[in-house]
């Protein structure tokens, strides 16, 4: 099976990583490991074979790289996409990359993705879904979503931590980190949707991780309903990928915004999936999806978006 995985983070050499910041001490080990994860270039080609996959599309997550509230000065940007160019280029059979930029710096941020896509050859763009109280409608925001438009690369919105949410759920326990990280995910998605973002940006496409789908149930199934699933018209470019790989997530994607709107995505190496073709030969069997829509998902829909 050919599968190319959406979401997977990695930091090329040079790039100070540290993942284990803002989680619980008790988890020190687990992300200590994540971090190894994160830097190794065998690591990196080694999970190829253990996950079964052809290739992984990898961005450099901010959050891994800044302590909370810290700003990125440029430079680090920079670095960082370089990088990853080096690296995607090396191994460009089975790696693809994604610039990382801090979107909410108004036009420095659009030029250091118009350089890193047109000079550097990146695919497409990291950004986070929050920065403080800003979603990605804010104005801070617009030069680099219409420069990505304009380039026709994707967005990849990823949840990021959010430490008054995180506290606010304290009473989830385990379960503050990821619900706090699914509410940010969801509210960057409706808050593109309600500033009319989809509209105004018709060739943007942007992809949610599937933290997001409670956003996504909202703003398709209540309230007026058919806003940004594969029912609004015009059809917005919103996907969203398998983090998780449970059926039920998959049938919900696939009901949500139509199968050539899923992409496959695992968060390596913060997940570690082994043996994905069986695990989504299982999944796409659970959910009764024939061959067309298997392709979609597994790779078709990926490559389409990121023109590899
Ligand atoms: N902390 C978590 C994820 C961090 C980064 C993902 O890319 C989590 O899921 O608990």
């Amino acid at each position: 099976m050919d599968v190319i995985d959406f979401h997977c983070h990695f930091a090329g050499s040079g790039i100070p990583i540290d993942a284990s910041r803002g989680n619980p001490p008790a988890q020190k080990e687990f992300w200590d490991g994540v971090s190894r994860r994160l830097t190794q270039e065998e690591a990196l080609l080694a999970s190829l074979q253990t996950a079964g996959i052809t290739s992984r599309v990898i961005n450099t997550s901010l959050e891994f790289v800044l302590a909370p509230g810290e700003e990125a000065d440029l430079d680090t940007v920079r670095r960082i996409n370089d990088s990853i160019a080096d690296v995607t280029h090396r191994h460009s059979a089975v790696l693809h990359g994604l610039a990382t930029v801090d979107a909410y710096r108004r036009e420095a941020s659009a030029r250091e993705l118009t350089r890193a896509v047109r000079e550097l050859g990146l695919k497409g763009v990291f950004i986070e879904s929050a920065k403080g109280d800003l979603l990605p409608d804010a104005p801070e925001a617009r030069p680099t979503f219409l420069a990505a438009s304009e380039l026709g690369v994707p967005v990849f919105l990823h949840p990021v931590p959010d430490a008054v949410l995180r506290q606010k759920f304290g009473r989830t326990g385990k379960f503050s980190e990821r619900l706090s990280r699914s509410a940010i995910n969801s509210a960057a998605l409706l808050a593109m949707a309600n500033a009319g973002m989809f509209e105004e940006m018709p060739n943007l496409n942007v992809v949610v991780t599937a933290l997001a789908l409670g956003g996504l149930m909202v703003g398709e199934c209540l309230a007026d309903g058919a806003q940004i699933g594969k029912h609004a018209f015009p059809r917005r470019n919103v996907y969203i990928d398998t983090t998780g790989l449970h059926s039920v997530l998959l049938r919900a994607a696939v009901d949500l915004v139509g199968a050539d709107h899923v992409v496959m995505g695992t968060d390596w190496p913060v997940v570690t999936e082994t043996n994905l073709p069986a695990r989504l030969t299982n999944m796409f069997d659970q959910c009764g999806l024939g061959e067309a829509d298997r392709d979609l998902i597994a790779h078709a829909n990926a490559r389409r978006l990121l023109h590899v």
